[in-house]
């Protein structure tokens, strides 16, 4: 069952990661100090060759809009290998104007810029996923990550809390609609090629979600004086099915992905987005296409924004392997759950690398996903 959160955890002092670097003290508070075990080891991740990194595969989206039939199956092909693969991948020529990306990139950073006691207007509350603050901190010994979060519900509508939208900078809200329109367009369309490569019908995902969820999440990482002691963001999985990640314009490599046992620092291509595969997917293949563990590592000298976008289905919606995925070979290793309820456990538990799938996947000695 998911805890459910009767009174609000007691999560200690917070301090806010932006002010603290105003100080520009070289002292790292406890709180943000990782134990040796947790650290990034930046200078591991800083001897991975660049053409490593670059090997994460891109998908060029104008070749599913405008390319001839050969092209669209050859694309076809290229996403569901990565989506097999890596669970990651950048698509570049997609749909989304890139004013939009320009302008979402402005309010954002504008909004992180703002004075604390106006961003405090619109708090995270302790337990909560939803305004400023911290998410996922449960107690008053958790590390807590060097970053400054902004996230908002988006769709259903009923999800939204009007007290959380800020009114400054102007033209927030309608910037911030107009782009999650598109995104949401966009991460439909990417659902429907997945279906294909998957061999089920297009519109296999849509029938399924209902009416989809579409949260956004601004993630402000300030620099840091010492970045091999602290986490920008813990390692985790995306509950969601499928995550829309935009690198603002300038911002240093901070994205890593755990693949082959190693951290893989993920090279930002201008007006590219990064795509992963979350747990729901995960789950609805029965293990085909995987959830994939990654982290946000800390900078010393630049600060990096990231505005990401979770998709997924309805909380009405009860999940499970698919029957197409699913043999006496290859048996269920999730088991049927609520998406609702999945959703409650992810948004009240810390992030842990996949711990959270837990959830879903069936004990089994047998079962080599089980960990
Ligand atoms: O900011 C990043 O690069 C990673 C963000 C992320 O993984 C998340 O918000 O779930
Ligand atoms: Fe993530």
């Amino acid at each position: 069952m998911a805890p459910v959160l009767i009174s609000p955890p007691n999560v200690g002092h917070i301090d806010d990661v932006q002010e603290l670097t105003k100080t520009k003290s070289t002292t790292i508070p406890e709180r943000f100090v990782r134990d040796a075990t947790e650290r990034p080891e930046l200078s591991a991740a800083k001897t991975t060759t660049p053409s490593h990194s670059n090997d994460m595969p891109i998908i060029d989206f104008s070749k599913f809009l405008n390319g001839n039939t050969e092209d669209f199956q050859v694309e076809i092909l290229k996403l569901a290998s990565a989506c097999r693969e890596w669970g990651f991948l950048q698509v570049k020529n997609h749909m989304v104007d890139q004013k939009l990306l320009d302008s979402i990139e402005e309010i954002s950073k504008d909004f992180f810029m703002l004075p604390l006691e106006e961003k405090k207007k619109y708090p995270m509350a302790p337990g909560t996923v939803q305004g400023y603050g911290q998410a996922f901190v449960f107690s008053e010994d958790q590390k807590l990550d060097w970053c400054n979060m902004f996230a908002l519900a988006i769709e259903p509508h009923w999800m939204r809390n009007p007290n959380l939208w800020p009114n400054r900078p102007e033209r927030f809200s309608e910037t911030l609609d107009e782009y999650s329109r598109e995104v949401r367009n966009l991460c439909q369309k990417i659902l429907e090629f997945i279906a294909l490569g998957l061999e089920l019908k297009e519109a296999a995902f849509s029938e399924m979600f209902g009416e989809a969820v579409q949260a956004v999440r601004m993630n402000y990482y300030p620099p840091c004086s010492r970045p091999e002691l602290v986490m920008g963001l813990s390692p985790h999985s995306d509950g969601s099915a499928i995550t829309v990640l935009q690198q603002a314009k300038g911002s240093p490599v901070g994205l890593q992905v755990f693949r082959d046992r190693t951290w893989i620092p993920v090279q930002p291509i201008p007006n590219a987005f990064v795509i992963n595969i979350g747990d729901t997917i995960e789950v609805l293949t029965n293990g085909k296409y995987k959830s994939v563990e990654h982290r946000a590592v800390a900078n010393e000298e630049k600060d990096r924004l990231t505005i990401v976008t979770f998709y997924a289905p309805s909380y009405e919606v009860e999940l499970g392997p698919m029957p197409e995925f699913v043999s006496e070979e290859n048996p269920s290793k999730y088991r049927r759950y609520n998406h609702g309820e999945y959703s409650k456990h992810y948004t009240t538990n810390k992030l842990q690398g996949k711990r959270t799938l837990d959830f879903a996947m069936i004990q089994s000695d047998e079962n080599p996903n089980y960990k």
